[in-house]
């Protein structure tokens, strides 16, 4: 399979995924159901519409996703679609616009394919954006987004050195776009995440141009066997000397864990 089709579909899996929650999104607000259920649906819809699509159209690859169940058989598999069908759920079940849906296509050891959908953007960000090649506006202190529930503590230590803004926004995929998109000028994360919810993300962010890798600048590596990749930078490429260098002055004392955990176990 070429990977031009592979990325037409993770484009358009992932784009009609992010159009179904929408709608699903604004039927709940609108009838008063609780955040609850349209976390539950929306998470169960969209596996199910994701895998099923995968399923016909490419029966003989694996998928790794955030709501389904693991296998061993990925580890031996050449090709493994790594999804997270709704990211930002906490946002998405409170009514808020910063959510997304990620479809990756991991290939023999390298992200091949991906794509996030922005619904209330009404944008898809995979292997065809515009490189990104602004600079930040001059004396314009470095905006750096951040989980808005779960803002890692090396940020705020890494915000203090620079004497940059942290901009709490939820969902991976949707402050990877924030970059993409010039809104702010990096994404870090530290203290938890899966696999799931950085893989479609990194393969756009790189395709931009931009630099991704793991808060000590190593490379993000993926079907892993423990899918835990719980930290991330994403920035301009000239950005990342400066912020590689205050986050490793951060972390020194910091109490957030790099390293991956070994807690889950494949059946
Ligand atoms: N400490 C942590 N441990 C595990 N997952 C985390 C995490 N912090 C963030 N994540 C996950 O990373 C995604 C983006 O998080 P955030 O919106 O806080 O930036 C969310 O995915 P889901 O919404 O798919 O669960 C969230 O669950
Ligand atoms: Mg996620």
């Amino acid at each position: 399979m070429d990977h031009a089709t592979d990325q037409v579909l993770a484009e358009s899996v992932a784009w009609h995924a992010g159009e179904s929650l929408r709608r699903l999104q604004s039927w709940a607000i609108h009838h008063g159901v609780g955040s609850g259920k349209l976390k539950d649906d929306g998470d169960r819809t969209s596996q199910e519409f994701i895998a099923a699509v995968l399923g016909r159209l490419r029966p003989g690859d694996d998928i790794l996703s955030e709501e389904g169940l693991d296998s061993r058989d990925r580890l031996s598999a050449r090709r493994v679609w790594i999804i997270d069908p709704l990211d930002g759920t906490r946002e998405f079940s409170e009514g808020r616009p910063d959510w997304a849906v990620h479809v990756a296509l991991w290939e023999d050891g390298a992200l091949a394919a991906g794509a996030v959908a922005l619904p209330s953007a009404g944008r898809v960000i995979g292997a065809c954006i515009k490189q990104v090649d602004f600079a930040p506006p001059e004396n314009q202190k470095l905006r750096i987004a951040v989980s808005r529930s779960r803002a890692p503590e090396v940020a705020e230590r890494v915000a203090g050195e620079l004497n940059a803004e942290l901009v709490p926004m939820g969902s991976a995929g949707f402050k990877t776009w924030a970059v993409v998109d010039g809104q702010v000028d990096a994404y870090l994360h530290a203290g938890g995440q899966y696999e799931w919810d950085s893989a479609a993300p990194v393969f756009a962010a790189q395709s931009a141009g931009l630099h991704a890798s793991r808060i000590d600048g190593s490379a993000l590596t993926y079907n892993e066997p423990v899918p835990y990749l719980p930290d991330l930078l994403i920035c301009r490429v000239a950005d990342s000397p400066l912020l590689l260098g205050a986050i490793k002055n951060a972390t020194v004392n910091c109490t957030e864990s790099t390293k991956t955990s070994a807690e889950r176990t494949l059946p």
